[in-house]
């Protein structure tokens, strides 16, 4: 158990449902109030949606697990009201070193550029994360209805609709709803009840994750260590926490005994090789874990959604578990709110499938490779990585094949069908499908962040130093599209002529260190269709109206609105309970 922190005890309370003679419909339900469950909560919440949280447990992440929380998902967060308290907890930090037995090889820069709002990483226990998380869904209790020591046992998925049967330690009681989203983790029951699989691979491999208490004066950056003196033959990560609170992992190596691992006689020899005899330390929290990486084939199933590590697991190498399902909470929340306000088909949903599918086939990809390198499987891999570290000091080439987890980034949805035009002689690295980038801005005379005028709707990002000829076209085309499209909002960066300021729903930002101009490409009436989870979707030289309109068309789906194909066991709508 941890000492430098109290789990909260959050409220059971008893469900209205009991007292009901009939079963209560719901437009969302969520199984597991985690990381994924009260993000899409949050989320969905923001955008009008109301959903009922159910979590088996009444407190938050007992031990920390995740611990790096990277640049995009503090982006999405802070879009969803909940970045700031993180960050003033969480260590920041951009620098990475990696050694080789007694060497340093090389160093690493995550964010080697200024002008963005959030770092490249801050580091937080888990628990801290989802308590803030936690605080923000409370915050939110006019939509989202969060239900502590409520377990699901029952799961009846249909096309049409899904049911579920709770029971709590007043009874037992039923939902319905349109949409049920499943976030119960790594051993997903649910996913068991509905007879589905996680299929991948578990790496023959142990790591002792060892969190100590200390007063140490390393730098807050990320160390890892192959086949150093004080560990030799196998590799080590040091990650500094707050409360002094420091995670090592150790490479323990396939024979290791996970029983006699844990044990507290065992693992401050370790812990003391590292840090020198005369260091003083306090043991915080330990576990052995084997590593998996693996996926679901289809996160969908009728109107079951499967999100975060129920959906898709990985090594923590690189940090993608978490921030992997954040990116995933995200795509769907902005799908689902649009089909549940009537704004878009159904067919927008399996677009979550897709665009998802893909960010966790690269995480599994990355993470899949750097445990391959951290964990050679045969003698000559073992020769070739260590010939990589030892040319990595001198030569540049050598650095790049050294991998010891490649840190997560936000994925960028390539050929996903929401995309539309690519425009000529903008950024490759802002193509449509790509997460849009930060920059300091002036809104109404004072410093602000572009990101935080995007996000939860759609956003025209019109360059508008146009002349006032070309404003006055722009303002009778785009003022009948506004009306219409009551989903759009048009960001302006300026100086702007008089017409375009008078558009509804719109603001005109400065381009503060011209940086947007820089990182966007942007010339006089040219322009970004931003989707309203800060991915871009289409850009054009210059904007028109009809181009803007058939782009959003696209992005919502309308052309995608085929039927599913549905398995026959799917559309017998099975009953599937507990064993
Ligand atoms: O630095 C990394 O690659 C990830 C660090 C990490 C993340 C989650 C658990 C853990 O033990 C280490």
């Amino acid at each position: 158990m941890p000492k430098t922190y109290k789990n909260p005890v959050y409220p059971y309370r008893r469900p209205p449902e009991l007292d009901l003679n009939e079963t209560r419909h719901c437009p969302v339900v969520i199984i597991g109030a985690g990381p994924s469950g009260l993000a899409a909560a949050i989320d969905l919440a923001q955008q009008g949606i109301e959903s009922v949280v159910l979590d088996d447990n009444n407190t938050v992440s007992v031990g920390s697990r995740a611990i790096c929380f990277a640049k995009r998902t503090l982006e999405i967060l802070d879009r969803l009201g909940c970045a700031q308290p993180m960050v003033d907890k969480g260590v920041t930090w951009q620098h990475g070193r990696v050694f080789f037995q007694e060497r340093e090889v090389y160093d690493f820069n995550l964010l080697p550029e200024e002008g963005h709002r959030m770092p490249a990483f801050i580091n937080l226990q888990q628990y801290y994360f989802e308590e803030y998380l936690v605080d923000r869904a409370d915050a939110l209790s006019d939509r989202i209805d969060l239900r502590w020591k409520h377990k699901v046992v029952e799961i009846d998925s249909r096309p049409e609709r899904s049911e579920v049967l709770v029971t709590t330690e007043d009874g037992d009681y039923r939902l319905t709803c349109d949409y049920l989203l499943v976030a119960d983790g790594a051993n997903s029951k649910i996913r068991d009840m509905l007879g589905l699989e996680s299929k991948g691979q578990i790496f023959q491999d142990h790591f002792l994750i060892a969190d100590v208490v200390m007063k140490a004066d390393f730098p807050t950056e990320r160390w890892f260590w192959f086949d150093p003196p004080f560990h030799p033959g196998q590799s080590v990560l040091l990650h500094k926490q707050p409360d002094n609170v420091w995670r090592i992992d150790f490479q323990l190596g396939w024979d290791a005994d996970p029983e006699e691992e844990k044990k507290e006689e065992n693992i401050r020899p370790r812990v003391q090789a590292m840090l020198g005899e005369d260091v003083e330390f306090e043991l915080e929290w330990a576990s052995v874990y084997t590593f998996r990486c693996r996926k679901m084939d289809d996160f969908i199933h009728n109107r079951v959604f499967f999100m975060g590590d129920a959906a898709h697991q990985v090594s923590p190498f690189g940090a993608r578990g978490a921030n992997g399902a954040l990116q995933s909470t995200e795509n769907l929340a902005w799908k689902l709110a649009r089909v549940l306000r009537g704004q878009a088909p159904t067919a927008l949903l399996e677009t979550y499938d897709i665009e998802r599918q893909h960010g966790a086939a690269e995480n599994i990809l990355n993470s899949t490779r750097a445990t391959d390198f951290i964990t050679p499987k045969s003698h000559i891999s073992r020769v070739f990585r260590d010939t990589t570290l030892e040319l990595a000091e001198s030569y540049p080439f050598a650095r790049s094949l050294v991998n010891s987890g490649r840190l997560s980034k936000p994925c960028r949805y390539d050929g996903s069908p929401l995309n539309g035009e690519v425009g000529e002689g903008f950024p490759l690295e802002l193509r449509p499908g790509s997460p849009a980038k930060d920059a300091p801005v002036h809104l109404a005379g004072r410093d602000a962040w572009l990101l935080n005028q995007l996000g939860d709707r759609f956003v025209l990002l019109l360059d508008g130093r146009v002349d006032s000829a070309r404003a006055e076209t722009l303002k009778s085309e785009l003022e009948p599209l506004l009306a219409r499209r009551d989903d759009l909002d048009l960001v302006t960066v300026g100086p702007t002529p008089h017409a375009l300021t008078e558009l509804p729903r719109s603001t005109q930002l400065e381009d503060a260190e011209n940086l947007i101009g820089e990182r966007y490409g942007l010339a006089a009436g040219a322009g970004y269709l931003i989707r309203p989870d800060q991915h871009v979707t289409a850009r054009w030289n210059q904007v028109t109206a009809k181009a803007v309109d058939e782009a959003l068309e696209c992005a919502l789906g309308t052309h995608l609105a085929i039927p599913r194909r549905e398995t026959p066991r799917d559309n017998q709508g099975d009953r599937h309970a507990t064993a």
